[in-house]
């Protein structure tokens, strides 16, 4: 017969004792063939199935040796290959086995021979080893075919039991696993050493965990073993997690690197088992060390497996109680570096367990100390200051309700009466065994202490003046209109306080000395009130007092008379006295407004007659100045309008050149022409556009305007025509008003000598240094500047000195008594010798007769305007006029 291609006969012609049947029967758990002269004639289901073959037909008439991968020589292969009939004993070996889709298989292999038919058959029992559960290899093991196998068998297992109960009585792991080794040592031929290497994963390396027996000096050569091929028997073994067998290290091509090592020590032979979980991890490798040039027996193998898996438990349960307490100790870091309180409530309102912060945060030194019943705290408050009875904290309520509470803000009062705010979070912790029973509570908590406190800052500043700590006009507004919605018919009032002269103090003496005198102001006002009255400061000089239960107005009279005589009295800042006034306006809901903003606005215009009627006086709001009111809201809509619409006209008043009589200039004054309506004259609209602000487009448009229209007389008459416009102190606070003034010089052609800016003296009272920019902004255009109605306002001769002054314009006021008055003759003369003697040229204002005319010339004024020449007229009429004043 033969059997080395496709078989020629099938299952069904091989004759089989029946004997075979029992064979295979007392192997059913592992794979089995039978073979004949080293072909496959029979193979049991699962042996169809370990070699992944359809079905029998597949595999019978093949040769065994070609499903089977070997390492080394061994036992089998020579027997497989040589044929040999009767085998002396039973062969046991790990090899590997190649299956039909060509995957590997680690397997363990018996084989049994016996003579059929002048032929010799073997049995095969092929053992799939990464399948074998530990619990099987533990307790099934093979029968044993020999009585030393027997008895070892037991011994083994008996050992197996002592290193589980090791293993749960939790002892070192590596006591442990010097016990395997030594017990291993003692169950194979004593002619051998065991070491059990552990996988170190991070270091990629096999490091020595076990080796009892083992010389000290070769202990240091195995210390740490790298991974990899030419790497023991254990480095391939732990890459390939396949078991290596070297019966010769001399000669093997994996020892071909250290070979000379366990050589010296006189190991002949080493075999190496991957240790693996039941998930197939790798932890490390037991190493069998051996005197002789061998493999392990049947039984050796078996022993060395079943140890390994035993390894493998011990070592696993060691690295799980490790990741077990790395993980406890991770979280419990975690829990002890938050920055949120923590803490675990009984029914009994005992402290069961906090972290630090929550130790800090309520100023508890230990969970101890801070005792039952919630006592680290004395009181316990909502958010808006309320108490809240022990029994309905939180605590106790989602021990009650067994509903968690969330995001609840909380005021606690602690031991050192200090108050801390919390943002609490309350999770009920069910008990394991009844659902709806709280076992205990879980407090978790942020201190919002420092958040509330910047919170009231933040809302203390929106709400308060920085200068006086008094109420702003923010609060203020909300004080009114809460006031008014809740008055139920009872009066409130408004009373609008504006000191006079105060910014002559703060022009005069600088801003901290006003600084200074408002927060004493302040001081005084709230000593006028009554705790349910409200002072706010506004801004700048501007005070209010809301007035709230009172019934007739001499409440009201009485606490204005108390404040302008506590007012004044002088004040003193840096041992300097300032006497002050205040000026009073009271509005009273509902007679004179519904709202805030109304009764402000009727406060204030009462606040205006007051300083009109002299300062330092009250006034009440009145019908009248309802009247006035109207009065001023349609004028500043109309002024608006009036810039839009081009309603605004200039006229010019010549000047005269007092010797010659010709006209030298004009001054361009400004009229307003609504459409079928008289001329309104600027005293009507100008202080009233400086008020409201308008003033600063009005004056532009002015400037613009008469830059024109001289520029147009130039070209026409070719003559030193010179331009004068009235300048508002508002429009010289227009830190444009240079760049606008060169605007418009460049846009009309007109040079710049040719414009003079006539300013008033209450322009010099404020603030200097601003000033003295603008100043040196216009001069460095060329423009020159001329003191309006000089002698009738402060007349400092040390502004003079100090503000580039060109001309002075002496004071209508003067002019018309003169010759009568002789004070005004001889104030005339002193202002005409002064500007000659600085400088300056003088211009006479509202000469109306020739004797006016006359003095001036015989004084040494060189100009002057006034009816007696000429009154301001319009564009047209001016032109004429300088046509036939030339021509003269
Ligand atoms: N900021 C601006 N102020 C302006 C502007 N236009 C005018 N004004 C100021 O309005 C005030 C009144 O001006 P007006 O009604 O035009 O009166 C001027 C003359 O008509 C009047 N005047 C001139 N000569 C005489 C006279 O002989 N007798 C007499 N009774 N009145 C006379 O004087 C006013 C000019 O005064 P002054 O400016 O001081 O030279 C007035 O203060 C204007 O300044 C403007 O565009 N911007």
């Amino acid at each position: 017969m033969n059997y080395t291609s496709k078989p020629s006969h099938s299952f069904n012609e091989v004759i089989y004792p029946a004997n075979w049947l029992s064979l295979l029967e007392q192997y059913a758990q592992d794979a089995s063939y039978v073979l004949i002269d080293g072909v496959i004639v029979y193979a049991s289901k699962l042996g169809i199935e370990l070699l992944r073959a359809k079905n029998l037909n597949e595999i019978t008439g093949m040769r065994w040796a070609s499903f089977l991968q070997f390492s080394h020589p061994n036992q089998l292969k020579t027997h497989l290959q040589a044929g040999a009939s009767v085998l002396p004993q039973a062969i046991a070996e790990f090899c590997q086995l190649k299956t039909r889709d060509s995957h590997l298989l680690d397997v363990e292999v018996r084989l049994h021979s016996f003579p059929v038919q002048r032929n010799t058959a073997y049995v095969l029992r092929v053992r799939h080893l990464q399948t074998q559960p530990i619990a099987k290899s533990l307790h099934v093991r093979a029968p044993r075919e020999f009585a030393t196998a027997n008895s070892l068998s037991h011994e083994a297992l008996h050992h197996e039991k002592e290193i589980l109960e090791m293993i749960a009585l939790d002892n070192p792991l590596t006591q442990i696993l010097q016990d395997v080794c030594d017990r291993m040592e003692r169950l194979l031929d004593n002619a051998s050493v065991c070491a059990i290497m552990l996988y170190d994963d991070e270091r990629q390396k096999l490091k020595l965990a076990a080796a009892p027996s083992m010389e000290a000096e070769f202990l240091n050569e195995i210390d740490q073993i790298e991974i990899g091929l030419n790497q023991w028997s254990c480095g391939p073994a732990i890459q390939s997690g396949k078991i290596k067998i070297v019966d010769n290290i001399s000669k093997s091509d994996l020892w071909s690197k250290h070979k000379h090592t366990p050589v010296r020590y006189g190991y002949q032979s080493c075999w190496s088992v991957p240790i693996k979980t039941a998930f197939n991890t790798l932890l490390g490798t037991v190493d069998i060390y051996h005197r002789a040039l061998r493999v392990p027996s049947v039984d050796e193998q078996t022993l060395i497996m079943d140890a390994m898996h035993v390894i493998a438990l011990a070592i696993d349960k060691k690295n799980m109680e490790h990741s077990l307490a790395t993980s406890e100790d991770r979280y419990r870091s975690v829990v002890n570096n938050l920055t949120e309180g923590i803490m675990v409530i009984a029914p009994g309102g005992q402290i069961l367990t906090c972290n630090p912060s929550a130790q800090r945060i309520l100023k508890i030194s230990s969970v101890e100390a801070a005792g039952r019943r919630h006592r680290y705290f004395s009181r316990i408050f909502r958010e808006d200051g309320s108490e809240i009875k022990i029994g309905d904290d939180p605590a106790s309520v989602v021990f009650r309700t067994g509903e968690a509470i969330s995001n609840l803000s909380i005021g606690l009062q602690l031991h050192d009466q200090s108050v801390v705010w919390l943002l609490v979070n309350v999770q009920p912790i069910h008990s394991q065994h009844h659902q709806n029973k709280n076992e205990a509570v879980l407090i978790s908590f942020t201190d919002t202490t420092e958040i509330r406190e910047t919170e009231r800052q933040l809302q203390y500043i929106a709400t308060h003046d920085a200068l006086t700590g008094l109420p702003n006009r923010h609060q203020l507004q909300q004080r009114l209109s809460y006031a008014l919605s809740h008055s139920y018919n009872q009066k409130v009032a408004v009373i609008f306080l504006d000191l006079d002269r105060f910014k002559n103090v703060n022009d005069t003496a600088g801003h901290a000395a006003g600084d200074g005198l408002l927060c004493d102001v302040a001081k005084r006002l709230s000593s006028c009130i009554r705790a349910t009255d409200m002072l706010a400061r506004l801004g700048g000089d501007e005070f209010v007092i809301v007035v709230e239960e009172f019934t007739t107005a001499q409440h009201l009279k009485e606490l204005a008379e108390r404040i302008l005589t506590k007012m004044r009295e002088p004040f003193v800042i840096d041992e300097n006295q300032y006497h002050l006034g205040t000026s009073i306006g009271i509005s009273v809901f509902p007679h004179d407004g519904e709202d805030g903003p109304t009764l402000l606005r009727c406060a204030d215009s009462a606040m205006y007659l007051a300083k009109e009627l002299g300062r330092n006086n009250y006034q009440f709001f009145t019908s009248e100045l309802m009247i006035r009111a109207q009065h001023r809201y349609a004028l500043e809509r109309n002024l608006r309008r009036a810039l839009v619409e081009d309603e605004f006209l200039l006229y010019y008043q010549a000047k005269i050149n007092l010797e010659t009589q010709k006209i030298v200039g004009a001054e361009a004054l400004i009229r307003w022409q609504m459409e079928d309506m008289a001329i309104v004259a600027p005293n009507e609209f100008i202080p009233f556009a400086e008020e409201i602000g308008l003033i600063v487009p009005i004056g532009r448009w002015v400037l613009a305007q008469a830059a024109r229209h001289a520029q147009q007389w130039r070209n026409e008459y070719g003559f030193d025509f010179k331009i004068s416009v009235n300048i508002s102190p508002k429009q010289f606070q227009d830190p444009n008003l240079p760049s606008f003034i060169k605007e418009v010089l460049d846009d009309t052609g007109l040079d710049a000598q040719a414009l003079q800016l006539e300013i008033t003296e209450g322009l010099l009272m404020v603030e200097a240094d601003h000033l003295s920019s603008v100043f040196n902004a216009i001069k460095d255009l060329g423009v020159s500047i001329s003191l309006d109605d000089f002698g009738t306002g402060f007349s400092s001769l040390s502004y003079l000195q100090r503000f580039p002054i060109d001309n002075l314009k002496i004071d209508r006021s003067f002019i018309r008594e003169i010759p009568e008055n002789q004070d005004s003759v001889v104030l005339t003369k002193a202002i005409i010798a002064m500007s000659s003697a600085l400088g300056m040229t003088v211009t006479a204002e509202g000469v109306e007769n020739l004797e006016q005319m006359d003095f001036l010339r015989d004084a040494g004024c060189q100009e002057m305007q006034g009816f007696y020449f000429s009154k301001p007229i319009s564009v047209e009429a001016f032109s004429a006029l300088l046509q036939k004043n030339l021509q003269a």
